[in-house]
């Protein structure tokens, strides 16, 4: 697979902003400490076909709205200070505004996101997600809902990768399972959110 270019890129139907060396390293390793020291990670659950089930990794949600999905709303929550200047950098990168962080915290290489798209309509029609990634390295797969073509980004310590035009319409994306990773991975996904 193509390695991605640093910067913005074309891919079928929309467009990917890359930029792997974001964070100085010891920036990122900073960040990600102060993090585990002071936000507390919830272990969320979703309902599918009436059933609840515990989803694998850790969460917590900072924005002016809830944040729905599956059934499950995480409440509102003011966006902790030690973010403020990680989402205004990936403002300047990507060129568009945020209000709003999901983090995602994989324990370990079981711990995994599935196949979907962040197209829930408070993200507006062409939502642009800013996703820095922090400790252990991760594939990243896309897939095009159309035509199934495929795109891998290992996901550094300290990179952006931004989503954006028909991203999250014309393709899926999905964090798979690495049962020999054994240190875990912090996700911080920037969005913008509208009430609804
Ligand atoms: O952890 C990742 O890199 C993916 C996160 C993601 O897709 C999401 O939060 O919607
Ligand atoms: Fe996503």
């Amino acid at each position: 697979m193509a390695d991605l270019t640093i910067g913005w890129q074309a891919i079928e139907d929309a467009q990917l902003g890359w930029w792997p060396n974001f964070l100085p390293v010891h920036q990122a390793d900073r960040l990600m400490a102060d993090i585990q020291k002071t936000v507390a990670l919830q272990s969320g659950q979703v309902k599918v076909f009436g059933k609840h089930h515990t989803i694998p990794r850790l969460q917590a949600w900072f924005g002016p709205y809830a944040y729905r999905y599956s059934g499950e709303t995480l409440p509102p929550n003011p966006i902790p200070d030690l973010l403020l200047p990680i989402m205004h950098q990936c403002q300047v990168l990507s060129g568009s505004q945020f209000n709003s962080v999901l983090l995602n915290y994989y324990r370990d290489g079981r711990d995994h996101m599935g196949w979907h798209s962040d197209n829930e309509p408070e993200l507006g029609e062409q939502p642009i997600i800013a996703s820095v990634s922090l400790g252990a390295e991760r594939d990243f797969d896309l897939r095009h809902r159309a035509t199934n073509q495929r795109l891998r980004v290992p996901l550094t310590h300290g990179s952006l990768l931004v989503m954006a035009g028909d991203c999250q319409h014309k393709w899926q994306h999905a964090l798979p399972k690495r049962l020999r990773e054994r240190q875990p991975r912090l996700n911080l996904t920037f969005r913008f959110v509208t009430s609804h």
